[in-house]
């Protein structure tokens, strides 16, 4: 969540994080090369949904305020905590060279491109994260018993990708003896949730790109909507297969069978105000489709249920939340049924696709422990992109406030650093991310207004038709009888014509 350089002592009492790119002094945000300069932070202020009625109790609220107000701002193409780096779609040492990504079908890559995938992964796991330390204590214990030791933590850049999103669905913890407070979620049930989860990949994907010191490293996705009960990608060329000896284990025959998730201690963080840090304990639980007391959840989504939930107009519809109805957005998270309509008992979509893995994926607090999180995500997002490109929405249509608290336009996405809204992640991503995807979508079918508008072009060209061919046949009539030809008629009328003539004559 915060750099390195910020969670000292000074640093935190500052409330300022303006590290210098280059590590030398008098240069915070590299304002002596011209790249930044530090700058107030904009925390948004417009009213949140009466979900949360806690105000000034969570560490979450107007983020990132409690604990820091100054961050860089950064000029031209650079970015960063320190504006150190480029925007995402450029690199070079000036940032100007355009570097484009194309997130694939994992199951169309190669064999040495699934290993290599798979081994950056485990990579990640392992690899500390350079820049990133977390919050192990809530903000009034964060200086630590003797109030001069700051609890941060270092946590690999796998576990810190499991932690954001911990952090963002955590309860609000209310005091000792006190039941936590449970409805409120940062990153699920309300318009944030598909900028949220697009910004969580990229970070996750630049952190591997610079752990591989490969700016053309692509995630890729999970095509989830092929119906059926089957796991197509778990097997162990890709997330493992399912265990032999165990139904709710991974095959030992894959890497993943060794990793062990962290934030399980659930009760621990609800009853005693504690966060999860970077512990690892239990491997990963995992049974596609296993789920006998969930029929409903035992099958994945259907490819019509993507084309359905594309044409679902509105971005968003009040409350924006998980009752929203004709929503993209509660559509595609999976509240809705794949047509728009709520319906309180559905789970289709990507709901459905983490049910459906029946385990530590199916659960908020733990889901990006199952690396089946990655990929089901990135197709979620996929999705979202070709919404953006069908409907081109403007983006007024993202509600500015009474969503739920985190999900305003103009929230600070938690627990991100630097300070980034969901406004910057409502944009198509070739055009303004850097990122795109190979990936076949069913075609648009007409909408009613344009079966309208074709029918009524339709019936004017008919009658066009007509009405020039009458003319034509009157037209003819009048010039026979004034010229005593007849051109355009057959035989048959000649012959009466020709009858009449001779009979009068
Ligand atoms: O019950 C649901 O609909 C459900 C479970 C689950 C797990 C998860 O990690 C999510 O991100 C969403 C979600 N929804």
């Amino acid at each position: 969540q915060f750099p390195r350089e910020c969670v000292t002592l000074e640093g935190l009492r500052s409330g300022q994080c303006c590290p210098s790119p280059f590590g030398v002094a008098n240069d915070a945000c590299g304002s002596a090369t011209g790249r930044g300069q530090c700058i107030s932070i904009a925390a948004d202020a417009s009213p949140h949904g009466p979900q949360y009625p806690h105000d000034g109790r969570d560490d979450r609220e107007r983020w990132p305020i409690r604990y820091f107000n100054r961050t860089c701002q950064c000029n031209g193409n650079f970015t960063g905590y320190d504006c150190g780096r480029c925007m995402h779609g450029l690199t070079g040492l000036n940032c100007d060279q355009p570097v484009a990504i194309v997130r694939r079908n994992v199951m169309q890559l190669s064999a040495d491109q699934k290993r290599a995938f798979v081994t950056a992964l485990d990579q990640a796991k392992r690899t500390v994260h350079p820049d990133i330390m977390i919050a192990t204590r809530r903000y009034q214990d964060v200086f630590g018993p003797d109030g001069n030791t700051p609890q941060f933590e270092n946590i690999t850049i796998y576990n810190y990708f499991v932690w954001t999103h911990y952090y963002s669905v955590s309860k609000t913890f209310l005091g000792d003896g006190q039941p936590s407070f449970g409805g409120v979620d940062f990153s699920h049930e309300g318009p944030g949730f598909v900028t949220w989860h697009r910004f969580h990949l990229l970070q996750l994907e630049r952190d591997m790109q610079d752990m591989l010191q490969d700016p053309s490293f692509a995630l890729p996705y999970w095509n989830f909507a092929i119906g059926g009960s089957t796991c197509d990608i778990c097997t162990d060329d890709l997330l493992g297969a399912r265990s032999n000896l165990n139904m709710n284990s991974i095959s030992t025959n894959s890497i993943f069978s060794n990793w062990r998730v962290i934030c399980e201690s659930v009760e621990d963080y609800d009853t005693l105000g504690t966060i999860c840090n970077n512990t690892e304990t239990t491997p990963i639980r995992r049974n596609p489709a296993g789920n006998v007391a969930r029929p409903m959840v035992q099958r994945l989504p259907e490819p019509q249920d993507v084309a359905d939930c594309l044409q679902v107009n509105t971005f968003d519809t009040p409350p924006y939340y998980s009752t929203s109805s004709e929503s993209f957005r509660n559509t595609i998270e999976g509240y809705s049924a794949p047509q728009g309509n709520y319906d309180p008992v559905v789970r289709s979509l990507h709901n459905l696709a983490h049910l459906f893995l029946n385990g530590t994926g199916g659960q908020t607090h733990l889901s990006p422990n199952d690396p089946i999180f990655v990929l089901l995500h990135t197709f979620t997002d996929a999705i979202f992109d070709e919404w953006l490109r069908r409907h081109a929405p403007d983006s007024a249509v993202y509600p500015s406030e009474n969503a739920p608290i985190g999900h305003n336009r103009g929230y600070n996405m938690v627990p991100f650093w630097p300070p980034v809204t969901n406004a910057e992640m409502f944009l198509t991503a070739p055009e303004n991310l850097g990122y795109s995807y190979e990936a076949e979508w069913p075609a648009a079918p007409f909408t009613l207004t344009e079966i309208i508008t074709i029918a009524m072009v339709a019936a004017l060209v008919i009658v066009a038709v007509i009405f020039a061919a009458t003319t034509c046949v009157v037209r003819a009539r009048s010039y026979s009888k004034l010229e005593g030809r007849q051109p355009l008629l057959g035989e048959q009328y000649q012959r009466y014509d020709d009858d009449k003539s001779q009979s009068v004559v």
